[in-house]
């Protein structure tokens, strides 16, 4: 279970972009993450995975505080939660097999790593997964060489390389065309089933956040303002997540205070 409490982000000495924000994620669901953009959805889960330093608040993955955790005890941690990026992050001069084996880099020694001599168990792992997501075929191929559609699919095996506890995705589909955005959010959507694994997915396309998604958490303004099953986003709940700016809310608070 991931519990977050109270989280706060605040970049330098500005207004904070996450604010007092709670949420708790359990179980194989898939939630997805809408908002304006700024509203706080990519902060948010780089405080997760501590790409971003939150400035207070609590985030408890399975029993381990991830907020108070350093070095070697942080590079653990981070281990069990995957990450897969809107542009992929894949090293493109390296093959299908080497981007997907770099997910287990932290478990195999780093000789290994650079002798590409993995585990056979990772090998094994490796197969199994590509299988699952149809691109067994490219093993050997050039990352470069992959259509968008096929590079994220390299995205999500090296994510669930690591045998993550949460899978969190920021924008996963949005450098794809429809039809293969779709496929990548039902692939998201059965391998949570399959692998009992909780994903978090930040989306702006809220057509496939209803479609694909199991929960939709609306943010505005680093504040978490809906947080429904996809049915009950109504046009009221869109407009509260989507109409006016920041700037508005800003000044709605400012008059609120004064
Ligand atoms: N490294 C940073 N330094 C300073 N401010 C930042 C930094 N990263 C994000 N911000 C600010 O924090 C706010 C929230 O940004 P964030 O990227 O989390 O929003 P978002 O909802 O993910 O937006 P988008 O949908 O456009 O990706 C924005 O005002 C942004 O300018």
């Amino acid at each position: 279970m991931l519990k977050i409490t109270n989280l706060v982000k605040r970049y330098g000495s500005g207004e904070p972009v996450l604010k007092d924000l709670d949420l708790t994620i359990e179980g194989e669901s898939v939630t997805s993450i809408i908002g304006s953009s700024g509203a706080g959805k990519s902060t948010l889960l780089r405080c997760i995975n501590r790409l971003v330093e939150p400035t207070s608040g609590s985030i408890n993955l399975n029993g381990t505080e991830l907020t108070e955790l350093r070095g070697r005890q942080l590079r653990a941690a981070r281990r069990k939660i995957g990450m897969v990026f809107q542009g992929f992050n894949l090293v493109d001069r390296l093959t299908v097999m080497e981007n997907v084996q770099s997910g287990r880099l932290g478990y195999i020694s780093t000789w290994a790593a650079i002798t590409r001599r993995y585990p056979k168990e990772d090998i094994r792992r490796a197969f199994e997964l590509m299988e699952r997501v149809g691109i067994a075929h490219y093993a050997d191929t050039r990352a470069d060489a992959l259509s968008g559609g096929e590079r994220q699919r390299v995205g999500v095996v090296r994510a669930l390389m690591q045998q993550p506890e949460i899978l969190l995705a920021d924008e996963p589909t949005a450098s794809l065309d429809p039809k293969t955005s779709e496929q990548i959010m039902g692939l998201l959507r059965d391998l949570a089933g399959e692998l009992k694994l909780p994903v978090m997915i930040n989306i702006h396309n809220v057509t496939e956040a209803k479609q694909y998604t199991d929960r939709i958490v609306g943010m505005r303004y680093g504040r978490i303002i809906f947080d429904d099953v996809p049915d009950k986003l109504d046009q009221e709940a869109m407009d509260r997540i989507y109409s006016g700016s920041p700037a508005a809310d800003r000044a709605d608070e400012w008059k609120a205070a004064s």
